[in-house]
């Protein structure tokens, strides 16, 4: 690889995503040859990060370097290009099950330790911990956030638009959240006067020091808080809202983020598991205890660790648990036909794509005898419930939105550096005893910051840098500019850190010519009522959040608007200088590969990859004066296009066009638009044959990409698929594929 060549480096993921990239890369490699730029690989899949961790217990030709570290570095290079596919942001279950796939292939990696106690344990849970959750966007996203459905997906969506279950003003959907205990009750935060090192720690009532996080050192002007959750209003407050909803007969569900709170949700959840079987924990609790049972994550956790007792007195816990039932409301189903609850797994129900699907259901979701049904949906944080609740009155009394006329809401979203809870991972912490927490500064002793806590309850920091304030106070600006639409920052001047970051708003603004621009500062309830109206009328309006409306609003305003976020173009400007162009705002689909393996057709739309790809070809293009990469992305834009004109995405039914059916169409509009442009003659007369041997062959491509379906596919292993397997599956047409490799031939 010549170090010359300007690089686009692709990001090798996991689960739907990864399988569209077996078919999309070579497609991407033989298109961007010609212009001279060079497609590197960064595997980043979940497999490669935990196989990363463990160096010492590989074989040499099993070991792989730690390439989430190295793309980090990457990330704040002038002239990083990274294409970033959605990747699984792992809960224990799954790092458990990847841990068990590897080790069945011969890598001689350890057991995931759930109860570390000696300090080989530890040592090995702490390297475990570093592959869960949201592992790997806080370090890549060097950059803030900039989220919006390009003008011809939204024109798309408007023309087809999607089913929208009616909104009934009778409906009895609503959301419930802690209003005393949680952590926007118990925050406080301030802005430094200078740089510090700090300390976490926690002074019992029966006079301990415990030192929670030795030093983490601060910047001059970072905001940062303190909040804390109260175990005993949590658990008041489960109990309060299941027997609210068994007594007026409204489905229990609970939301949370496990995955990118990956400390913090996973304790929130087993709490309201706990609540909810109570009778039978209390019960049992000794034989959980010997188990070592945490349902933190989910009831799996439980049944799995059933599975080893005899079966009698496996029995007996079973009926204990049914009987729980009977005075608790009804559960809703992530899936009704396989019995799996809302308690299953917390990765199983994730808030930011679990409360649109809920809101475009008119408030519905499964109940256990496969009907939809109203539901409660439980967020305990109030921070950010309240918008749901929000957008729930609205339905009730607008109705449901509808597509084809419906406005759109792109998002500025703060997120660079690690900013607010992507940076809390390892300051999150369960007190072990009542006392004060303090964050201190260790070189005066000063105490900035104090909170009274009890045990049991969460505590933990949140830092903001200041740069990435200006910055992403820059980036609205910017975008309302090129826009002309309004832009609104959800800011909350009650709650202490936005109290904060509303001061910086309103400093940074004055940094730019905002003449003209309309920017406003509204807490979220009012920014939501002041967006939803708009959006009905078909306005437009820019959100500016923090980072946890950031991934809350890209999933939310995108599904209703056009289904699903997959085509959502999703660019973070790196603040270094480079682009990371993220594929779509939402998941990586496993329900995706179960259909593939099983009926081997994949339903993933990469529509977010074209996408990304055209931006990411048009930054190269620009920053390395190469005229044939801004051709390519002009190209590929108006090849995406026209897929959209021609409903050439795939389809969820097997049988019909999917994925990799989908990419053939770009490829083949893709090269018809390079043969037919007039400004490079030569990347013309390049393409034209490919353009024309597509086209001639289209029915033969479609047919061989069709008659695979239908019977079970092998990719031999699912957190690291076998390449040759997956090639051979990915890339099933002999036709399509002596077409591409004729042009690099
Ligand atoms: N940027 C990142 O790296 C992100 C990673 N994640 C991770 O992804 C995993 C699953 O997340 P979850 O939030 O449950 O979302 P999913 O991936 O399950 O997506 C929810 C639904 O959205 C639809 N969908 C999403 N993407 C596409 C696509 N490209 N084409 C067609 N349909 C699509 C599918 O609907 P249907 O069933 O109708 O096809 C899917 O079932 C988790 O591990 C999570 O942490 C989540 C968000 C972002
Ligand atoms: O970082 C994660 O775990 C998920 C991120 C996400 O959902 C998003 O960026 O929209
Ligand atoms: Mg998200």
């Amino acid at each position: 690889m010549s170090t010359e060549q300007p690089t686009i480096i692709y990001t090798l993921t996991d689960e739907a995503p990864r399988l569209a990239t077996a078919s999309f890369l070579p497609i991407v490699r033989a298109f961007a040859a010609p212009a001279g730029i060079n497609v590197a690989e960064s595997d980043i899949s979940v497999a490669a990060r935990v196989l990363g961790q463990f160096p010492e217990a590989l074989t040499e030709a099993q070991r792989v370097p730690d390439t989430l570290a190295e793309l980090g570095k990457k990330t704040l290079q002038a002239d990083a290009n990274i294409i970033k596919l959605p990747n699984i942001s792992a809960s224990v279950a799954q790092l458990m099950a990847a841990i068990k796939e590897l080790q069945g292939k011969g890598y001689a990696i350890p057991d995931f330790p759930e109860d570390p106690k000696t300090d080989e344990e530890k040592a090995i849970r702490a390297k475990y911990n570093k592959c869960i959750g949201s592992a790997v966007n806080p370090v890549l996203r060097e950059g803030n956030s900039d989220r919006r459905a390009p003008r011809a997906v939204k024109e798309y969506a408007r023309k087809n638009p999607h089913s929208m279950a009616e909104w009934s003003q009778a409906s009895r959907s609503h959301v419930s959240h802690m209003h005393k205990g949680d952590f926007y009750h118990g925050e406080k935060s301030m802005t430094l006067d200078k740089a510090r090192d700090v300390k976490m720690e926690l002074i019992t009532k029966s006079g301990k020091t415990i030192v929670l996080k030795p030093k983490v050192s601060l910047q001059d002007r970072e905001v940062i808080d303190s909040m804390f959750m109260s175990k005993k209003a949590l658990v008041a407050f489960y109990e309060k809202e299941i027997e609210d909803a068994r007594k007026t007969g409204v489905m229990f569900s609970l939301h949370v983020k496990a995955t990118m709170m990956k400390v913090s949700h996973p304790i929130v959840f087993g709490h309201c598991v706990k609540i909810f079987y109570k009778e039978a924990f209390e019960k049992h609790a000794k034989l959980f205890e010997e188990l070592g049972v945490n349902v933190n994550n989910g009831m799996v956790n439980l049944f799995d660790k059933l599975e080893t007792l005899p079966s009698a007195q496996r029995d007996e816990v079973m009926r204990d648990l049914h009987a729980c039932h009977e005075n608790r409301p009804e559960l809703a189903m992530v899936d009704s036909a396989k019995g799996i609850t809302n308690f299953h797994s917390p990765n199983d129900v994730i808030v930011d794509a679990s409360m649109p699907a809920m809101i475009r259901n008119g408030g519905k979701m499964w109940g256990a005898d496969g009907r939809l049904k109203d539901v409660k949906a439980v967020m305990p944080e109030s921070t950010f419930a309240r918008i749901y609740q929000e957008m729930i009155n609205f339905c009730k009394w607008h109705g449901a939105f509808d597509p084809k006329t419906m406005g759109t809401v792109p998002n500025v979203g703060l997120m660079a550096q690690q900013a607010e809870e992507y940076g809390s991972h390892d300051k999150t912490f369960e007190i072990t005893e009542d006392g004060v927490a303090n964050i201190t500064d260790l070189a005066t002793g000063e105490v900035l910051m104090s909170q009274n806590v009890e045990t049991g309850d969460i505590w933990r920091m949140c830092q903001v840098k200041d740069a990435p304030i200006r910055d992403w106070v820059k980036l609205a600006v910017t975008r309302a500019r090129q826009s002309g639409m309004p832009v609104v920052f959800w800011l909350d001047p009650y709650r202490p850190h936005e109290a904060q970051l509303i001061t910086k708003v309103k400093m940074y603004l004055h940094e730019h010519d905002t003449t003209g621009l309309d920017i406003q500062i509204m807490s979220q309830v009012r920014a939501m009522r002041f967006t939803l109206e708009r959006v009905i009328r078909g306005l437009d309006t820019i959100s500016a959040t923090g980072n946890i409306l950031r991934d809350y609003l890209t999933d939310l305003f995108p599904i209703m608007e056009l289904g699903t976020s997959a085509k959502m173009l999703s660019i973070v400007p790196l603040m270094a200088g480079g682009g990371m162009y993220e594929t779509g705002a939402g998941g990586s689909a496993p329900k995706h590969v179960q259909q593939l393996t099983e009926e081997n057709h994949l339903r993933w739309d990469s529509l977010g990859e074209f996408l990304a790809l055209a931006v990411s070809l048009e930054d190269l293009g620009i920053k390395n004066k190469n005229a044939r990469a801004k051709l390519l992305s002009k190209t590929l834009d108006a090849a995406t296009g026209k897929l959209l004109d021609n409903n050439k995405n795939p389809s969820p039914k097997t049988g019909q066009l999917d994925n990799r059916g989908s990419q053939f169409y770009l490829a083949m509009y893709w090269a018809q638009e390079l043969a037919s442009q007039t400004e490079d003659a030569d990347l013309a007369a390049r393409f034209a044959p490919l353009a024309k041997q597509l086209a001639d062959n289209e029915d033969k491509i479609v047919e061989e990409l069709r008659v695979i379906q239908g019977k079970p596919a092998d990719i031999g292993g699912y957190y690291q698929p076998d390449l040759a397997k997956l090639d051979a599956v990915m890339r099933p047409s002999s036709t399509f594929n002596a077409a591409l490799a004729s042009l690099t031939a």
